[in-house]
């Protein structure tokens, strides 16, 4: 490890970016600090650093979003000025963002040429080059399905193919792989291999910091808006890139044993739920009666949640391992009450809660932690402590009896970023000004304020850095410790397997496995979830009426 110099350039041609001495200032923040980066030809650059430490700005000023108060930029030995992301295009700068920004209604063709229909028209010659880029890195693009029918992963390679399509030398890849499974992050590194051996160049932000040492040639640290440094990834281990991140030693984590008691929590059985057809869009106060079966009529209607049976109880983590869209988002959606289950049922504590609207299952302990943050998590145009309010209107310290309470809940928002380290300069900033990362452990900290019986947590950490990862599971750990049962879902494996006590495999809209996650790899995981049997396994069958009744203690593990 270096702390001090840029890696070694043997000649001035080999740079393709240059970044030298990069400000910017927003109201009480300077999220760029005399920043320098150097991009050499033919690499993959990684920059890494703790949530909020500047990499999204550096990157969006790279693109041409933001306008740097001071210091210049460089390509191909040419300094460069750009007032908008076409600039940067126009310069070889390519940006895929860590959302993706596909049409889903259209086909992968139409995506690519959408707005540059003028560099190969919307025909022939169109598909050719794409397909010629396709073949040329590996993509395996398929024009002509629709963005709709395509998993993740394909998803982001047609975002990549998108943006060699105009033409860029230099990539910029907002965490691509907090997304994807491991044979697909795989995949993905073998791809970047490609551009870098045609002499294109990746800058890809993470905080997966094995990923980083695995794909990167050079690897830059960002700490509080400044360089701090450079990492050379053969000599450098995970851990002393971590600390270099944070400028100090890490602790140890503690080990975790097992809190799961035999109290149930909560009782799902045989929830099933159609794509159409059945359940409403839970509209807060009108769900329809779960426990019903009238849907069966539904015809064609593909059952997204096909009978699903799960206890939680206690003390328990449950994990729920599976690709993307295989009745994750529908189970949640279940769970919570904003959609309404076609046949089956959810209890919580005992009591039938299917037929419950959202806001009494919250206000009666179920706590949420969603998949999107910015569609479901927070007012992005809203100060912090209004988001701290959020999906807690009612209660404490929100409110005192009939009454919103906004002091209390600017006190208790005070308390809330001095815990969880949300690095703002203040309560009253809007949640759009925080960092990713920081607006993650914003609403991790609401959702153990109220004291949770039952914790949805879909992707908890995800963009949030080392330190603040281990500090929200060292939460989630704590509660699990007071009794709190916990539906964990990630797409971060190590995740899955480092905080269950028990894990399951969702595939098509079914629990199709039980994996120990003693035992059981993230990579023997990653393949259990495409379908593919594995060791570490049991492969269940679906549990009938009967063995749904069995009491908690039949189903403990
Ligand atoms: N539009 C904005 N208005 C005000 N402050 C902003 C804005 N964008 C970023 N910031 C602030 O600048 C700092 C750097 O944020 P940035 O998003 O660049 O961090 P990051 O390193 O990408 O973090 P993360 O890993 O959490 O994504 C943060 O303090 C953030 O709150």
């Amino acid at each position: 490890m270096d702390a001090s110099s840029s890696p070694p350039l043997t000649a001035q041609s080999t740079v393709a970016v240059e970044l030298a001495g990069i400000t910017k200032r927003f109201p009480g923040v300077v999220a760029n600090h005399d920043i320098h980066l150097t991009v050499r030809k033919g690499t993959v650059h990684a920059l890494v650093g703790e949530n909020g430490a500047g990499k999204s700005t550096l990157m969006k000023i790279l693109y041409g979003m933001q306008k740097p108060d001071e210091g210049t930029i460089a390509v191909d030995g040419e300094q460069v000025s750009f007032s908008s992301p076409a600039d940067a295009i126009a310069r070889g700068i390519g940006m895929v963002h860590q959302h993706f920004m596909l049409a889903d209604n259209l086909t992968v063709l139409e995506n690519v040429v959408l707005g540059s229909e003028k560099l190969y028209g919307i025909g022939g010659a169109a598909r050719k080059k794409i397909k010629e880029i396709s073949d040329r890195y590996g993509l395996g693009v398929r024009p002509d399905l629709l963005v709709e029918d395509l998993g993740v992963a394909d998803r982001q390679r047609v975002e990549i193919l998108k943006v060699l399509y105009r033409g860029a030398r230099t990539l910029i890849l907002d965490e691509p792989t907090a997304v994807l499974v491991p044979q697909e992050v795989d995949a993905l590194f073998a791809n970047l291999r490609e551009l870098k051996s045609e002499g294109l160049c990746v800058i890809f932000i993470s905080h997966k910091l094995g990923e980083v040492l695995s794909v990167a040639d050079d690897i830059t640290v960002i700490r509080r808006g400044t360089t701090v440094g450079t990492a050379i990834p053969s000599e450098t281990t995970p851990r002393q890139l971590a600390e270099m991140m944070v400028g100090s030693e890490l602790p140890t984590p503690e080990t975790a044993e097992s809190t799961v008691t035999d109290r149930a929590v909560i009782e799902v059985r045989n929830l099933t739920v159609f794509a159409t057809g059945g359940g409403s869009l839970g509209f807060e106060d009108e769900p329809s009666a779960g426990g019903l079966t009238e849907f069966a009529s539904a015809g064609e209607a593909k059952r997204v949640l096909d009978d699903v049976t799960f206890t939680i109880h206690a003390g328990e983590v449950m994990g729920i391992a599976g690709v993307e869209g295989n009745g994750q988002t529908e189970l949640i959606d279940a769970l919570i009450g904003t959609k309404s289950a076609d046949s089956g049922t959810i209890a919580f504590l005992g009591e039938d809660i299917t037929p419950w609207p959202t806001r009494r299952r919250r206000e009666q302990g179920v706590g949420y932690i969603p998949e999107d943050r910015h569609r479901q998590g927070l007012l992005l145009e809203s100060p912090l402590w209004e988001n701290r309010i959020l999906g807690h209107v009612t209660e404490r310290p929100n409110a005192k009896g009939f009454w919103l309470d906004p002091k209390g809940a600017q006190a208790d928002t005070r308390r809330i970023v001095e815990e969880f380290d949300v690095r703002t300069p203040g309560i009253d900033v809007t949640a759009a000004s925080l960092s990713g990362g920081n607006q993650q452990k914003l609403i991790v900290g609401r959702e153990l304020s109220h004291d949770p019986k039952f914790l949805i947590a879909a992707h908890p950490t995800r963009g949030v850095d080392v330190g603040a990862q281990a500090q929200i599971w060292d939460r989630i750990r704590q509660a699990r410790r007071e009794g709190l049962a916990v539906l964990l879902i990630s797409a971060d494996l190590d995740e899955l397997i480092g905080l269950s006590d028990t894990l399951r495999v969702i595939y098509d809209g079914r629990l199709v496995a039980d994996a120990d996650p003693a035992a059981i790899t993230p990579e023997e995981l990653g393949s259990a979830m495409t379908g593919a049997a594995s060791g570490h396994l049991e492969h269940v069958e679906t549990a009938t009426e009967d063995e749904a009744d069995a009491g908690p203690e039949d189903e403990a593990r």
